[in-house]
């Protein structure tokens, strides 16, 4: 696939899920180097730049496509000719897929050892990397089952029930409103994410806060389960993580043209209603996400885009 049409497919959700998101983008630029028969390297660093900002700018939340295209062009100013810009940029990019996929698996280990024998899972939207830690805790032999929420306007849900349905794992769906009234069922609430900021708030599928609210309210602990390359370095400058608001189409159409549609599609969970998150690096509260992002990201990171 061309990097335009991963770009497209990103914005327009046919990729979607932040660590998908991070590995295809990662791909592109893989792709795009590849593909370069010119012999300027000047023109073919000019190139992978264009890529980076169109890939950055289809969605505008996740981190992860941030963090996935420095990681994959992080060497690029190393490279003396094309060749070796080539071979590093397609080095990178294989790393980054390759540490990906591991962290997933690796978080589910981790993350599965917080869930007991005979809990009752609730979760929400999509995510991998929570998926990895359910169904690993299955496999571990715990008797489990999972409520699942049907994540509108895109109703993620379904895949989700889908998936651990077809993994032999017991799941109901409920619809995202019924989150505070099954949560009286719940022992644990599990999610994915998007971003992770430097005080601990977890930035999220729409909904997440009332599931954090309501965790909290009831004495459930939430769990987070992110790769660490969904912390934000720039959220570390003070930077506010913008919020992507989609096509009002996907909430409802044909309505009296006064009626006014939003559709924020994330939310922010405040650190104080997450009991721990689960990254490949290890279990961690939310109020170390500074020492991930400087220790496992590094600061470096934060300055490659300026000049
Ligand atoms: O990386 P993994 O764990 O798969 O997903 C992380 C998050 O990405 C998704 O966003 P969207 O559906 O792309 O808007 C959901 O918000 C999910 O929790």
């Amino acid at each position: 696939m061309k990097l335009d049409e991963t770009a497209e497919s990103i914005r327009t959700m046919n990729i979607r899920g932040a660590g998908l998101i991070a590995r295809s983008a990662a791909e592109a630029l893989k792709e795009l180097a590849e593909e370069y028969n010119g012999e300027s390297l000047i023109e073919f660093t000019e190139l992978l730049n264009k890529g980076r900002d169109t890939l950055v700018n289809s969605r505008p939340t996740a981190v992860s496509l941030w963090n996935a295209v420095q990681a994959t062009l992080k060497n690029v100013k190393n490279a003396e000719d094309v060749t070796s810009l080539k071979e590093i940029v397609s080095r990178d990019a294989d790393i980054f897929i390759s540490n990906s996929k591991k962290a997933v698996e690796t978080i589910g280990r981790i993350g599965a050892n917080r869930i007991k024998d005979g809990d009752v899972v609730l979760t929400h939207c999509n995510s991998k990397a929570a998926l990895s830690v359910i169904k690993t805790a299955y496999e571990q032999g715990k008797n489990i089952s999972v409520y699942a929420t049907e994540s509108r306007p895109w109703k993620q849900g379904l895949l989700t029930v889908k998936d651990l349905s077809d993994a032999g794992i017991p799941v109901t769906m409920i619809v995202d409103s019924a989150v505070r009234w099954i949560m009286k069922e719940i022992d644990i609430a599990v999610v994915g994410a998007d971003t992770i900021c430097s005080n601990g708030a977890l930035i999220n599928k729409i909904g997440t806060s009332q599931i954090g609210l309501a965790a909290h309210e009831a004495r459930v602990p939430m769990m987070v389960c992110a790769e660490s390359y969904k912390f934000s370095p720039k959220t570390m400058e003070g930077e506010i993580v913008e919020i992507e608001e989609r096509d009002t189409s996907e909430v409802a159409e044909n309505l009296p043209p006064n009626v006014r549609i939003r559709n924020p599609v994330f939310d922010s969970t405040p650190a104080e209603y997450i009991d721990c998150i689960a990254t490949e690096i290890g279990l961690i509260s939310p109020y170390a996400a500074y020492e991930v992002i400087v220790n496992k990201l590094g600061h470096e990171c934060l300055f490659e885009t300026e000049g």
